[in-house]
This record gives C-alpha cells, sequence and structure tokens, in this order.
C-alpha cells in the first residue's frame, strides 16, 4: 500500500471528486458513513458521545457523523470551534443539515469559556483538524486539546489525532496533540503513524476505505509503501520438482564469539530454515563442537582464533556472506573484516557487531559491495549516522545513508523500515512486541542470508525476510504470548510462516 504525503492525498481527494464524479459533500458522507459503522460496531450507544469539529473537512466529518449516529439513537454533543469565520463548503453544509435534523445540541466555541465539562465516561470525537493541519496548535484550539487529554476521556481521533502533522513532527509540541485511543484514518495511514513516538498518540489505528480514485492511487508516485502479503507473495520462489541442494546456494556465516556462540546457532538454524541449500557457519575453534551438537544440518569452517573472527575461508563456493551477530568488535576481528570487504564479497548482510564495526571506522563504508543489505537497530543506526532527535529526521538519514552507500538499510523497530539504493522506504507491520528480545535479529539476519543465497535479489531478500521474520513471531507469540517468547520459538514458526504465502 503506498503512503502518500497529506499534500498529496488533498490532489487524490479533489481528482475523485472530479472523475468518479462525486460532490465534495457526497465524498464527506462516504467516508462518514464508514467510521459510523466503525463506531457502531465497537462503541455502545449508552455512552455520551461528544464531538469536536474545527474549520475544514475534518469538522465536516464530525459533523455528518454525529448526525448519522444520532439517526442511529446515540447521544451525541456537538461543539464547533468558532473562529469568527464560519465554515464553508461541505462542512457548513453539514452543520446546516445538523441543525435541520434537531437531534443533537450543538454549541459553538469562541472562547475557554463555552468549552464543556468533558467525563472520563464520555467518549470524544476528535474533528477538530485532519490532513489539512499546517503548523503547530495554539490558542483555543491547544485549550481543547489540552482538556480532551486530561479528562480521561476514551478518544476516537477521526482521520488523524488533531495537531499531530502527517509527516514530519520535528518541532511539534507532543502535549498540543490530542491523544487517542483509535485513529480512524481514511483509506491512507500517514507516514507519522510509522514512527514510535506516535504510538501512544495514535492507539489503534484503523485505515477505513473510502474509495478514493484508483487510476490517481496507481499513478502518483511517492517513496514509501506498507508491505502487504499480496507483494510478497509474488516475489516467492516456487521450487520445482527437479530442484537439488545445489539450486538453493550455499550461504557463509560469521558470526559468534567466546561466550557468545547462541548467535550463530540461531542465525545459522533460522537460515537453514529458510530454504537455504547449503550453510557454512564459520566460528572460532571453541564454537565447532557446540555448532555440531546444537545443529548436525550446518558445515563448520574454523578460525584459527579459539576466541573471535580473524579470517574467513575462501569466498568461491558461496553464494551469499553474513556477518556480525556477537562477533565483537576487537582488532584481529576489525581487520578480517576490513579484508572480506576488500575482497569484494558479492551479496552480504551485514549486521550487529559488522556495524559496530563500520562505524568505529566509518573509512570503510565506501568498501561496502553495491545491494549489500545493513540490519541495524536503532542505536547501532545511530553510531553508524549519528544521533537523531526524532524518528522523522531518522528516517531522512537512513534514505540518504541507502542513497549515498548504494545498499539497503533495514531500520528495525516496531515498524522495521527498508531504505533502498534508489530512494525508496518500505514500512512492515507484521511482528510484535514480543520479539524485543535478545537473538530476534540473529534470526532476521539469517533468514535474509538464507534468501539471499538462493536466488532472491537483495531487495526481495530484505523485504521478505523481514515479512517473515514477523509473521513467525506472531504466530509464535500465539502459542507463548509476548513476555515468554524466544528468538528460538521465532524460527519454530518459520515454516508456518512461508506457508502463510501458500507456495
Ligand atoms: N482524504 C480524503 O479524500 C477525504 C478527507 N476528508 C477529511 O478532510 C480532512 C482534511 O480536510 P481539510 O483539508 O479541510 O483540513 P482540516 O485538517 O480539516 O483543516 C484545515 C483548516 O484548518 C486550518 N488550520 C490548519 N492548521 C491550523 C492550526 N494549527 N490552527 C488553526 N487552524 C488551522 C486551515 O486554515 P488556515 O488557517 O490554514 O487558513 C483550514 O481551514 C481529512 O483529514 C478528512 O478528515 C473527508 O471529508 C472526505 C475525503
Ligand atoms: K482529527
Amino acid at each position: 500500500m503506498k503512503i502518500f504525503s497529506t499534500q498529496q492525498i488533498a490532489v487524490i481527494d479533489q481528482f475523485t471528486i472530479e472523475q468518479e464524479p462525486i460532490s465534495d459533500l457526497d465524498l464527506m458522507e462516504r467516508a462518514s458513513l464508514q467510521m459510523t459503522n466503525w463506531v457502531v460496531q465497537n462503541i455502545s450507544n449508552e455512552k455520551k458521545l461528544m464531538f469536536f469539529a474545527g474549520p475544514g473537512n475534518n469538522g465536516g466529518d464530525a459533523l455528518a457523523v454525529a448526525r448519522l449516529l444520532a439517526d442511529l439513537d446515540y447521544q451525541c454533543e456537538m461543539f464547533v470551534l468558532d473562529f469568527g469565520k464560519g465554515l464553508k463548503g461541505a462542512p457548513a453544509q453539514n452543520l446546516i443539515r445538523l441543525k435541520e435534523q434537531r437531534k443533537v445540541l450543538v454549541q459553538m466555541i469562541a472562547s475557554e469559556d463555552d468549552l464543556p465539562v468533558i467525563e472520563k465516561e464520555h467518549v470524544v470525537l476528535d474533528g477538530l483538524f485532519g490532513s489539512g493541519l499546517n503548523r503547530m496548535l495554539d490558542g483555543l484550539p491547544a485549550t481543547i486539546v489540552e482538556r480532551v487529554n486530561a479528562s480521561g476521556a476514551k478518544v476516537v481521533a477521526i482521520d488523524i489525532p488533531s495537531g499531530l502533522m502527517g509527516e514530519d513532527n520535528s518541532t511539534n509540541d507532543r502535549s498540543r496533540i490530542v491523544k487517542a485511543e483509535h485513529t480512524l484514518t481514511l483509506q491512507f495511514p500517514k507516514l507519522s503513524f510509522f514512527f514510535p513516538e506516535h504510538e501512544a498518540l495514535l492507539g489503534k489505528v484503523e485505515v477505513l476505505p473510502i474509495g478514493l480514485h484508483p487510476q490517481v492511487i496507481e499513478e502518483t508516485e511517492t517513496p514509501y509503501c506498507l508491505l502487504e502479503p499480496d507483494l510478497l507473495e509474488q516475489k516467492l520462489i516456487c521450487r520445482s520438482k527437479f530442484s537439488h541442494k545445489g539450486t538453493f546456494g550455499h550461504a557463509l556465516l560469521i558470526a559468534g564469539s567466546y561466550g557468545k556462540m547462541g548467535a550463530s546457532v540461531l542465525a545459522a538454524n533460522a537460515c537453514l530454515r529458510s530454504g537455504v541449500g547449503l550453510l557454512t557457519a564459520h566460528l572460532p575453534h571453541s564454537g565447532y563442537p557446540i555448532m555440531q551438537t546444537a545443529l548436525p544440518e550446518a558445515m563448520c569452517s574454523i578460525d584459527p582464533s579459539d576466541l573471535m573472527f580473524t579470517e574467513f575461508p575462501p569466498l568461491d563456493h558461496f553464494s551469499a556472506i553474513g556477518i556480525g551477530p556477537a562477533l565483537g568488535v576487537k582488532p584481529n576481528s576489525r581487520r578480517a573484516l576490513k579484508q572480506l570487504l576488500e575482497a569484494k564479497p558479492g551479496k552480504i548482510v551485514l549486521d550487529a557487531d559488522a556495524l559496530n564495526i563500520l562505524s568505529m571506522h566509518p573509512e570503510w563504508l565506501k568498501l561496502l559491495p553495491v545491494e549489500a543489505i545493513l540490519t541495524p537497530h536503532p542505536k547501532e543506526f545511530e553510531r553508524l549516522v549519528g544521533e537523531s532527535s526524532n524518528s522523522y529526521t531518522r528516517l531522512q538519514r537512513q534514505r540518504d545513508f541507502a542513497r549515498e552507500y548504494q545498499v539497503y538499510v533495514v531500520l528495525k523497530g516496531a515498524h522495521t523500515s527498508i531504505a533502498t539504493p534508489d530512494g525508496m522506504v518500505y514500512f512492515n507491520n507484521t511482528g510484535n512486541p514480543g520479539m524485543a528480545t535478545a537473538g530476534s535479529g540473529d534470526v532476521l539476519t539469517g533468514i535474509i542470508l538464507g534468501l539471499l543465497a538462493q536466488a532472491y535479489e537483495p531487495l526481495d531478500a530484505a523485504l521478505l525476510g523481514v515479512w517473515i521474520h514477523g509473521v513467525a513471531g506472531d504466530l509464535a507469540a500465539e502459542r507463548s504470548g509476548y513476555h515468554a517468547l524466544i528468538a528460538s520459538d521465532v524460527i519454530q514458526s518459520l515454516g508456518k510462516a512461508f506457508l502463510s504465502l501458500r507456495k
């Protein structure tokens, strides 16, 4: 699913009105019907609903939803923000319709004194501002937001919590943003919905389709996209009857150091469970019995060092390399990583300490092969590019980094984002908080390595790997819940996760 900017959404909205064609009033009614249906299914009509409507179409939606719900015997009160200019267009027509219906008390709010008392038991429907917000809230709107947030009432935001910008909130003040329990967003999630600092403002997000014109959606270009199963199903490669283990590549995993060999075992296991033909794990000598015992399917290449990575085997046999989990950053390992990069290793995924080494030696970044995949968590990414004060800035840095070095940057998080060398960013929404556990990242590295070593292009390996990792985590959480979930559970669910793509 494409993620558009709020400016693009306004253009798509206008195109739909002209080309469907449909009047703006009818489009607003269509959107409002969707939201009304959601309220009917989720909120009891014994609750008193307090609507707040702003000056634009977001307010128009609130006015229409109040009328539709009042017809269904919901008890509604309407408070309209009065800037002294009156409403225009479709919102003005909806105000007239609501007044003519005579079922809802409508009050204008011109100053703080006009504000109602909001009880904890009420439900607030927030239609102050939506995608037309163009500056931080202040004055009366900011006061309303403060009151709503302080009331303890359940808040349902129409399209977007009022005060939240669709994209960049780096100069916004979160105390002036509505804190919703549910956000009913129209047709497309907004970019700012994918940033962790906004989770508590958005609550649970419901994307409600409102039938915007498919042609303009298809033709409008955006660098941002949400991963969906349809796209990934197309990417999964079918296995022919005549395939053999040589068809599915030979992966080389370089991971683990003394005391942390588990990272290597987890990544190797996940790699094998992702369909690779053959896997060689390169390990310090002390890791040899561990790997051979834990995972008989893996072959081993033994480092001269007993404790850490200092040398890599000849690369000719391998179709992809994964390096980094629990490697350590000792000088010998650093030197060996540099030599590996100088040997032009081809398809490669770098994680954890491989990235930490690169942040200690930024001059080696230029050695990264084109289309290498880097899988940092936010801290590792910060070490590479410096601190970012918010997710929007971090996202722009992620895009810049991917373009500058022509690599894929998989920034791990609740919505893992994958930035590509050509400036695209894909967001993932599979996975769950239970996966914030030791070894989870090693499993992802193993999956991506397994896919890379087969015939998957780096882009497809990154997208499919991230998505499958999340699905496997979700399946594992169904069995163990979030608290008890460990990385091995995710590996156990990989089979079912691949099967969910039905090939
Ligand atoms: N997607 C779709 O197709 C559909 C979308 N729909 C709905 O439309 C919504 C978008 O509507 P919208 O464009 O009218 O914008 P909205 O947010 O209501 O308000 C803009 C007004 O606020 C003002 N203003 C801005 N910032 C301000 C501030 N800080 N403090 C004070 N004022 C401020 C600004 O005026 P300004 O002061 O800038 O002149 C302007 O008057 C969208 O979220 C969805 O709910 C559906 O109806 C149907 C289909
Ligand atoms: K809103």
